[in-house]
């Protein structure tokens, strides 16, 4: 069933007013990564839960209890934001998955405008950190039940929203609140649909039924009792940044492949059906080349390209915490160093057999250096991978949602990012996960000048819509 006409004249007559909301959304800068801005992520809850309760959506939120420090000390989670939309027995329930926190961004990061003001340019882009990622499509939701609020048109299916606000910091809190709530909140549930990730390119819009895990990383190397002056002390003490680069450039070669011994044994067979699916995807080199700004791809292979992003592990690493990097040539010898990386699991990867492995190999390699520092390892957090059955009801309303907006025939995709809590609502909940992007593959989600088209906020408002529509009738 199509959405109303009604609907869809409510989404284009109210643009303007969405993107203001959208850039109030964006003007609260929920950074869940950075302790300083916790208070802003837990006031994210709160302007969430402002634009909920007026719309007659009861609104909860729920404590998760606190997160430990690496000094020590604790901070409050940000509350899980849960909604009720409807009771009505003969209507389908949606749970209805996203997050209100975003990833860092300064304008020293190469940002052209303040990250946390919502910049529209003539193309009508709008950039800001999280306008994609996630505050857009969370923002879509509301709006939506605003349209059916206020112009009477009954919602076709009851709404459950799940919101949180650790999604870009490992999701902490929410699986134990899930498990808790599996036979209260989410029990009326039928069906999950997340929108939090982006097409392929700029053009096909997607369904995705797949995506990747995560384990994270930190190597810690420790030395001296303090900072010291590489004058007086180097080439007369073992210095851990010399070993923590050494034991970095042992991860990952320049061309992507992952040197720690057994991983790739962990992999899922590739099948030649599974094989054929790449080809079909639209998806060519250059669409990689427009997104990243550079003609770098690993490969001149388009599936091997998409395979590598979509049924493959990858390992990047991500930084060094303690090392100098300011302006000037200080010339320190930092006392303690912490190397960042993370791993994409795919099935069959867990972070149970692939943790052992990291950490073996790492003590191994250390142990070669010879060194006097100490070291240690730690898994920072962890997620598995998720795939989903794409021929359910949910996949094909979705499709039909798709074709009535955007008059194509959405590519099925895997992800190679990470959304711990698919797996989840699959796992506890056991029901159907769908996820039914509203971004472009160039958006920048995690990068500097983030963005999402108009185009994109407005005619996704309406798939999504849309789509609510068609699950209540499509079996
Ligand atoms: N849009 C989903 C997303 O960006 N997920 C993050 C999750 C994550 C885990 N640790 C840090 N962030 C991702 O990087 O895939
Ligand atoms: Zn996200
Ligand atoms: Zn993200």
């Amino acid at each position: 069933m199509p959405a109303p006409a009604k609907f869809i004249t409510y989404i284009d007559a109210h643009k303007d007013a969405f993107i203001a909301r959208l850039g109030e959304a964006v003007a609260i800068p929920s950074v869940s990564g950075d302790p300083s801005h916790r208070p802003d992520v837990i006031k994210m809850s709160g302007y969430i839960k402002s634009l909920l309760e007026p719309l007659g959506v009861k609104v909860e939120l729920k404590d998760v209890g606190m997160e430990k420090q690496p000094d020590g000390s604790e901070l409050p989670l940000p509350p899980v934001v849960f909604g009720t939309l409807g009771d009505d027995p003969n209507k389908k329930t949606v749970l209805l998955y996203a997050h209100y926190d975003v990833q860092p961004a300064l304008v020293s990061d190469g940002w052209n405008t303040d990250p946390f003001k919502l910049t529209p340019d003539k193309e009508g882009r709008l950039f800001g950190r999280g306008s994609t990622d996630d505050k857009g499509p969370l923002i879509a939701w509301i709006n939506i039940v605003e349209a059916h609020v206020t112009q009477g048109i009954e919602l076709p299916v009851n709404i459950k929203f799940c919101l949180e606000g650790m999604e870009e910091s490992g999701s902490e809190g929410l699986d134990d609140l899930i498990e808790k709530e599996k036979d209260g909140f989410f029990k009326s549930c039928d069906c999950v649909c997340i929108c939090d990730n982006y097409w392929m390119n700029d053009r096909t819009p997607c369904l995705t039924y797949g995506v990747r895990g995560m384990s994270y990383y930190r190597i810690i190397v420790s030395g001296p009792a303090r900072d010291l002056h590489s004058g007086l002390f180097g080439n007369t003490v073992h210095e851990p940044m010399t070993d923590l680069i050494l034991l970095m450039s042992k991860l990952v070669t320049p061309s992507g492949e992952i040197m720690i011994p057994g991983l790739d044994k962990l992999v899922a067979p590739l099948t030649d059906s599974e094989k054929k699916r790449y080809e079909t995807i639209d998806f060519a080199l250059t669409d990689i080349e427009e997104q990243v700004g550079a003609k770098i791809v690993l490969s001149d292979d388009k599936s091997q390209v998409l395979m590598g992003r979509m049924r493959n592990p990858s390992l990047s690493l991500h930084g060094i915490e303690g090392a100098f990097y300011g302006p000037g040539a200080k010339t320190v010898i930092p006392a303690k160093v912490q190397g960042k990386f993370s791993i994409r699991l795919v099935p069959n990867m867990t972070p149970e057999n692939v943790d052992p492995l990291v950490i073996k190999y790492l003590y191994d390699e250390f142990a070669k250096l010879k060194s006097k520092n100490t070291l240690k390892i730690e898994n920072i957090h962890a997620g598995k991978a998720w795939m989903a059955d794409p021929d359910h009801w949910n996949y094909r309303a979705a499709i039909k949602a798709t074709e009535e907006v955007y008059k194509k025939t959405p590519d099925l995709t895997r992800e190679g990012g990470s959304i711990p809590v698919t797996l989840t609502f699959a796992d506890v909940l056991g029901l159907n996960v769908l996820l039914l992007p509203m971004g472009r593959g160039d958006d920048g989600a995690h990068s500097t000048n983030e963005k999402l088209d108009t185009f994109n906020y407005i005619e996704g408002t309406k798939l999504l819509g849309t789509y609510l529509h068609e699950i209540a009738v499509t079996n």
